[in-house]
């Protein structure tokens, strides 16, 4: 046998690099994204969810900032309401209305993601988040480096996105600025940041228009759920 005949060893096929890794890859410790991590039809059951919590009692709208500027990204909440830099029960920079009750179900999805995130030797069972932001982003949303620190709990946040693709920006505890990891957030991915970094700065510079994939329930846009443990009563 000539060596040009030589069977190979290896598959001749590159493996493709874009290819995500199954499972849970850690950005930073205690900050971990699952990919893929909601089925298409949890996505497309959540995107309905969502449309009903945006006909109100309070509805999706612009936060203001302290500026006078308003967010670009449209949110809703549940449990909670938060403004810019607050929690209350009642809508007071919306309609003043109270907003809706944090959904049971939710709270066993929270303990499910850390449970998946960190492992068995997390206390995913103690976990009871009792607020989310419910935010959407168009094709020109955007928010900025900014810490999630109205909470006086430090339990982990436990974030779930939908629809199109986005860079999440996750940094640092000390400043807004670089060492950063700019991560790829796609449809049904989970990322949760607790622990060490729980109080890192993130954001997102940008959103993908169109790359919301077939049967996430949303053509076009993007949703996240951040769910948090306020510490409050
Ligand atoms: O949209 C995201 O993935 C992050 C949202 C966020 O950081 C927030 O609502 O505080
Ligand atoms: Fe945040």
């Amino acid at each position: 046998m000539s060596a040009s005949e030589t069977p190979p060893l290896f598959p001749l096929s590159p493996i493709p690099e874009d290819v995500p890794d199954a499972g849970p890859r850690v950005i930073a410790p205690g900050a971990v994204h699952v990919p893929g991590w909601l089925s298409p039809e949890q996505q497309r059951w959540i995107v309905a969810q969502f449309h009903e919590w945006a006909q109100g009692p309070v509805p999706l709208r612009a936060a203001a900032l302290p500026g006078g500027h308003r967010m670009s990204v449209r949110t809703v909440c549940l449990g909670w309401h938060w403004q810019p830099y607050k929690y209350t029960r009642d809508a007071g920079d919306v309609n003043g209305r109270r907003v809706l009750d944090f959904p049971e179900w939710m709270v066993r999805l929270g303990r499910k993601a850390l449970a998946e995130a960190y492992g068995a030797g997390y206390d995913a069972a103690g976990y009871t988040p009792d607020a989310a932001l419910v935010n959407f982003y168009d094709d020109a949303a955007t928010m900025g480096m900014h810490q999630d620190k109205d909470e006086r709990s430090s339990a982990p946040v436990v974030s779930l996105s939908i629809g199109d693709g986005c860079v999440f920006r996750f940094g640092n505890t000390e400043t807004r600025t670089k060492p950063y990891t700019d991560v790829e957030l796609g449809s049904g991915d989970l990322f949760v940041f607790g622990g060490p970094s729980r109080f890192a700065y993130h954001g997102i510079p940008k959103v993908r228009p169109g790359t919301a994939p077939e049967g996430c329930g949303l053509a076009h846009g993007r949703i996240n759920i951040t769910m948090r443990v306020t510490g409050m009563s």
